[in-house]
């Protein structure tokens, strides 16, 4: 059974982040994901994972200022990043998450950021944690440095470190023309989070070609979490029919 991850960045983002925690576990999610966890400190958000019986699949680390414009800290200065690898590790400790999306920043990926993130693998891997490298679309996200996941693959094969894997966002392949099922089918090996999103608008999944990735990934038995990654169009709640495949059912959770 694929496991579908809440995001709490996204998902009932209109409740207070206790109440969302507690929304995700009664909708049937035995699985969260966050972007940015680091306004609540680690201790808060490992409390209230325990007191939902809930996963915590993914986090990002620090990015910088997103309304400023930052998209990523590996190509700025070399200590606001280690102190961002810093933090995401202490969080990725602290509530047991044992993926961290390290975005890179907007601009080419050069020598000195694939330096930079070999030794952020390398402290990750010590945790136990794995480095995810994840493509944004150039229409949302212009001058970002892994426009697609053919540039995300090339960083991690020459960052080089086993625990570098792959984030392939459908909604991101999707907007800018990508074909998410060849993607799963040529770098499934190196996948190690997915996330989901409608094309048209990043709302709740409703393109066919949604449930064909979610299909596909759960019959190739890929044991990773898929992250529901959308703006929902109305009350968080009242759009989950389309995850009842997947086993979110209310009162019916699986192990996450
Ligand atoms: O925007 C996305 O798809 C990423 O997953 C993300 O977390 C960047 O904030
Ligand atoms: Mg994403």
């Amino acid at each position: 059974m694929i496991r579908i991850a809440a995001n709490l960045s996204t998902l009932f983002a209109d409740l207070p982040i206790e109440a969302r925690f507690e929304a995700a576990a009664r909708a049937g999610f035995a699985a969260v994901e966050m972007q940015f966890p680091y306004a609540w400190p680690a201790r808060h958000i490992a409390a209230l994972l325990a007191a939902n019986g809930l996963t915590l699949a993914l986090i990002n680390a620090p990015a910088g200022d997103f309304a400023r414009g930052d998209r990523g800290l590996v190509l700025g200065d070399e200590d606001a990043f280690r102190r961002s690898i810093d933090q995401a590790i202490a969080y990725a400790q602290a509530t047991d998450c044992r993926r961290v999306h390290v975005l890179i920043g907007n601009g080419p990926p050069d020598a000195v950021a694939v330096r930079r993130l070999r030794e952020a693998a390398r402290r990750f891997s010590g945790h136990g944690v794995a480095l995810m490298l994840e493509a944004l679309n150039p229409l949302d996200q212009p001058g970002y440095a892994l426009p697609d996941l053919a540039a995300a693959d090339a960083l991690r094969i020459a960052i080089g470190e086993a625990n570098v894997r792959l984030q392939l966002d459908a909604y991101h392949l999707l907007r800018s023309g990508g074909d998410p099922l060849a993607a799963f089918d040529r770098l499934g090996g190196h996948v190690g989070h997915i996330q989901i999103a409608d094309p048209s608008d990043r709302g709740e999944p409703s393109e066919p070609v949604l449930f064909d990735v979610l299909d596909t990934v759960a019959a190739s038995g890929w044991d990773g979490f898929v992250g529901a990654e959308y703006n929902p169009r109305g009350k968080t709640a009242a759009g989950l029919g389309w995850a009842r495949r997947y086993g979110v059912v209310p009162g019916e959770r699986t192990d996450g």
